[in-house]
């Protein structure tokens, strides 16, 4: 049988993305572009093919921060490395923190992890903005660098709260040269270990990049 035949269960940890409106629609950080598609060609219209075009921001949805958005001087989303977005990662069910942010008194015995994954919301909000999450103390983020894990990655918006002006989980992930994904959908999924694929769009420039994410079940699980 051909090595590349996997049975291995996937979890699409992604945001669907669509357009805000009356009924709900994708979440879009307040004041930030909305998510909007149309088509520019359409078959019904005569075109041999559908054809579409999008605009939103580069935070829509689920997505990885590049360093550039934290930091003047660092590099954007098209010139990180990749390995920090695809490789084993762990899953932490932060369900029932309390204080508006992950403390280290939060965090479970961790053995070993390159990834760590928090899932904030028992139940996404996929059809209203929900601006009292869950964000990660800058101590968390520390203690997390100093166990060797190089990407962070939450269902949350963002790492810090949304009224932050220091941004200070940013920074400390920025002091560590870790890379951060935003917007997971971590619903049905329990803690544990999986392996992650979540690669962010190759933009020049870009502060951040759209993502498809997965988890996969371990080989052997
Ligand atoms: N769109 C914004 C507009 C203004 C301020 C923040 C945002 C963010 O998207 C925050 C973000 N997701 C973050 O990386 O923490
Ligand atoms: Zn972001
Ligand atoms: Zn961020």
């Amino acid at each position: 049988m051909s090595s590349w035949r996997s049975d291995r269960r996937i979890w699409d940890i992604s945001q669907t993305l669509r357009p805000t409106n009356e009924q709900g629609g994708l979440p879009v950080w307040p004041g930030d572009t909305q998510f909007a598609f149309e088509r520019t060609w359409t078959m019904e219209d005569g075109s041999p093919v559908n054809v579409g075009r999008m605009t939103m921001s580069t935070h829509s949805g689920t997505h990885g921060d590049a360093p550039l958005h934290y930091s003047q001087t660092a590099p954007d989303i098209a010139s990180v490395a990749l390995d920090p977005y695809l490789g084993e990662c762990l899953v932490i069910d932060a369900t029932d923190v309390s204080g508006g942010a992950i403390s280290v008194g939060d965090l479970p015995h961790i053995e070993s992890a390159d990834r760590v994954l928090f899932r904030t919301f028992a139940r996404f909000p996929h059809d209203e903005w929900d601006g009292d999450f869950t964000a990660i103390d800058a101590e968390t983020i520390e203690w997390l660098a100093l166990q060797g894990v190089k990407l962070v990655g939450t269902d949350a918006p963002s790492v810090d709260p949304q009224e932050s002006k220091t941004m200070d989980a940013h920074k400390a992930v920025l002091k560590h040269d870790m890379r951060i994904l935003e917007g997971l959908v971590l619903d049905g999924v329990s803690e544990g270990r999986y392996e992650l694929i979540a690669l962010p769009l190759k933009i020049a420039g870009g502060d951040a990049g759209l993502t498809r994410a997965i988890l996969r079940e371990l080989p052997d699980a």
